[in-house]
């Protein structure tokens, strides 16, 4: 663990830097009493002594009273510290993940640090029989001076001799003789205690020497090593976590070589502030930083690698990112240990118990601090992007495993890259393709034409439930989505390695179409989820990279490729996902389209556990009634059907004739895609193919009046109906 961390202390005077930027002394007599001056003593062993008494960096625990040392006299402490409440525990202990972090760290390192004297015990062993012997001489001697009390006395009688002073040296004495009486009666009795002891070892069990020799042994070593040698060796000489203090984030951002920041402090040191205390946060420390007027947080996290290169760290242990409040807040998070060594929490998913809403959040991935991070699927359409073995596909497997867990969702989708990473998922999928081959490029090429039929069905029936006041946003609801027969329900379809798609004959077509699915179908409950290597313009057509809502940048190999996945101005914002090593890094990426981008890791769920998941998905769908059936990989089209038959369905109870305009309304009820606005004139021409149904005046009573409109007769169309179904016999 600490070989890879470099040295913090590399090139920096740390005494002239405290000297000139930060007044211990004011600061202290600042703080409110009661507050707890000591920093992590726990910590102490791998932390610098300098770093340990920064006065702004505190223990988190809970006692802590008091404002912000640093606070600036002219700037609004705002609410931070306006009768806000601290927590009971601290934020690091509510979660259980972020507790666990914490509690794995302490053991990875109480594990390391045995492990690290374990292999040295014959040194150390060597070493103690040397200094042992010493150690009894040394110790019998140190014993027999005390007890003489000439420490001290002798020099003030050889002062009062040298003064002629008789009276002075015949008083010293006097009390030396005093003190030396009674240590002697205490050496004496430690003596009889010791040989008391020894003939006990003597005629006790072998087991009591072996103690008495572990415990006397080292301690006679340690009283007979010379003072400048350690019996063990130091387990770091490089820390393998410095602890983050004001003046190490005072000096970090004035070497970003950022005028403004670095004029500012020359005017006044208090130019940086802290409106809250650094504090532990997760497995690492908070810093919440007000930078000087005019310095936007944004310039400093776009100087992330020169922010952890002024704190000696590696750069996935440094976070800054911009906090709440003001664009010149901001939250710069220290972890313990680089972000790429850290263990993450299993997927909440996998849990026998966990369901998924598309149109709710569900766990997605862990930021640093190995908080979870949620996403939802409805209304979105997300592109995963990233060089080889960035860790897209099973990003990607995340979502359509999330969504399997929806049994209301229909899952389709093709893996062009021919692997079958997602063949664990085939259970579930009404439509699964496989393979770079031209036959399955034409099917993933004819699904998505389908996909955009699939559309226009969709928004006639939503025009329809608009109407009838059930899709009050012309967006499909979780009611409609659940209403067995709307037509609504999720459809997931997804697109791994989509750049073969868009290279192949089929490229321009399927990007045109693809991008009017993007488009259309995010509020019909189409979610498209794509994932690709090469985010270049031929490979993803930049009207698909607009139109998506939500990305996953992971790994990539430059800023050309970023900002096609995150959009333009992302890397100079600050957002790279360039910082990522492919394999090493793997599932690292910046996730935008859920307020500001953040640097996350998706969970990793291998194929094991996926198969584990799907065997849930098959039982929820079963009891649902929505697993589709293996051997009819067909997409859902609306079925042939005669109007004469549904004007049958529909008709109303006991009437003999019917107006148009109330067949249309049940009709439309009936099958929304098909019917929907139909007005009484359209099935009037439908009808004309059946010369038996007569569309004629109907009257009828409303509220008294006599009202003619145009109808059918029931008998008309029952006679129709029959006289088709002869003729369909007599074929
Ligand atoms: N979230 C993760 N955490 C840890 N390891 C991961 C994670 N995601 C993926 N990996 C590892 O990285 C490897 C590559 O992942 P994946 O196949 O998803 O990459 P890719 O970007 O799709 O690469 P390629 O384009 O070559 O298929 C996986 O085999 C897996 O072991």
């Amino acid at each position: 663990m600490t070989s890879n961390i470099p040295d913090p202390h590399d090139g920096f005077d740390w005494d002239t830097a405290e000297a000139e930027v930060f007044d211990l002394n004011a600061a202290r007599t600042r703080r409110a009493p009661g507050r707890d001056d000591t920093s992590d003593a726990d910590r102490d062993d791998i932390t610098e002594d300098i770093d340990a008494d920064d006065a702004e960096s505190v223990d988190d625990s809970p006692q802590r009273l008091g404002g912000p040392v640093d606070a600036a006299d002219d700037i609004p402490v705002s609410a931070f510290n306006t009768g806000q409440r601290r927590p009971i525990l601290a934020d690091w202990a509510r979660s259980r993940a972020t507790l666990i972090a914490a509690l794995r760290w302490w053991a990875k390192y109480a594990g390391y640090v045995a492990a690290y004297h374990a292999v040295r015990t014959p040194k150390y062993a060597a070493k103690t029989a040397v200094y042992a012997p010493a150690g009894l001489f040394r110790g019998t001697g140190r014993a027999l001076h005390w007890a003489t009390a000439e420490e001290g006395n002798w020099a003030l009688r050889q002062a009062a001799a040298s003064k002629g002073d008789a009276d002075a040296w015949l008083k010293l004495d006097a009390r030396r003789q005093r003190q030396s009486v009674w240590r002697w009666w205490v050496l004496l009795f430690a003596a009889a205690t010791l040989a008391t002891g020894l003939v006990a070892l003597m005629v006790g069990p072998a087991w009591w020497r072996w103690v008495a020799l572990a415990v006397a042994v080292p301690l006679l070593a340690r009283v007979g090593r010379p003072d400048d040698k350690r019996l063990t060796d130091r387990v770091s000489e490089a820390r393998t976590y410095r602890k983050l203090t004001a003046e190490l984030v005072r000096r970090a951002l004035t070497s970003l070589q950022l005028a403004a920041i670095n004029s500012a402090v020359a005017k006044d040191p208090k130019a940086i502030s802290f409106p809250v205390d650094i504090h532990r946060d997760g497995p690492g420390h908070l810093a919440i930083v007000d930078l000087p007027y005019g310095v936007e947080a944004a310039d400093v996290v776009a100087r992330r690698g020169k922010l952890a290169s002024a704190m000696r760290l590696p750069l996935d242990q440094v976070w800054p990112e911009p906090a709440p409040g003001h664009t010149g807040r901001l939250a710069l998070w220290v972890g313990y240990e680089p972000a790429s060594q850290m263990k993450q929490p299993a997927w909440p998913l996998l849990q026998a118990s966990a369901r998924v809403d598309v149109f709710k959040a569900f766990a997605f991935a862990t930021d640093p601090r190995l908080n979870t991070v949620e996403i939802d699927l409805m209304f979105r359409n997300y592109l995963f992007g990233g060089q080889p073995g960035s860790g897209k596909t099973f990003a990607l497997r995340d979502l359509v495993l999330a969504a399997a867990l929806d049994a209301r969702a229909e899952i389709r989708g093709y893996e062009l890259k021919g692997v079958g990473d997602f063949a664990v998922l085939e259970p579930v999928m009404a439509e699964y393709g496989n393979g770079f081959d031209d036959e399955t490029l034409a099917r993933c090429f004819a699904f998505i034409e389908w996909l955009y039929e699939e559309c226009r069905r969709r928004s006639k029936r939503i025009e329809h439930y608009a109407r009838l006041g059930k899709a009050p946003e012309n967006k499909v609801t979780p009611e409609l989505a659940s209403l067995k027969g709307s037509g609504l329900h999720p459809l997931v379809a997804w697109f791994d390695e989509l750049q073969e798609l868009m290279t192949s004959k089929y490229g321009k077509d399927a990007g045109e179409i693809l991008e009017k699915v993007i488009k259309l179908g995010r509020a019909l409950g189409v979610i498209i989820l794509i994932g690709t290597q090469i985010p270049d313009k031929d490979s993803l057509p930049t009207g698909i990279t607009r139109n998506v809502n939500s990305r996953f940048c992971l790994s990539v190999a430059d800023q050309t490729a970023n900002d096609m996945i995150l959009g333009t101005s992302a890397y100079k914002n600050g957002h790279r996902a360039t910082v990522f090593q492919p394999v090493i890094e793997a599932g690292w990426g910046i996730l935008a389209g859920f307020g500001k981008p953040v640097a996350v890791r998706s969970f990793y769920v291998d194929t094991t556990a996926a198969a584990r998941i799907v065997a849930r998905a098959v039982a929820l769908r079963v009891n649902a009634g929505t697993l589709p059936n293996p051997d009819e990989q067909t997409r859902a089209v609306t079925p042939d059907h005669s109007v004469l038959d549904d004007l049958a369905q529909v008709w109303p109870g006991d009437e003999k004739a019917a107006w148009n305009e109330t067949l249309c309304a049940l009709l439309a009820e009936l099958r929304p895609d098909v019917y929907g606005g139909w007005e009484a004139a359209q099935l009037t021409t439908a009808l004309k193919p059946h010369p038996l149904v007569k569309v004629a005046d109907v009257g009828r009573r409303i509220d008294g009046k006599a009202t003619t409109r145009r109808g059918i007769k029931h008998t008309d169309l029952l006679a129709a109906i029959a006289e088709r179904n002869r003729k369909q016999a007599a074929d």
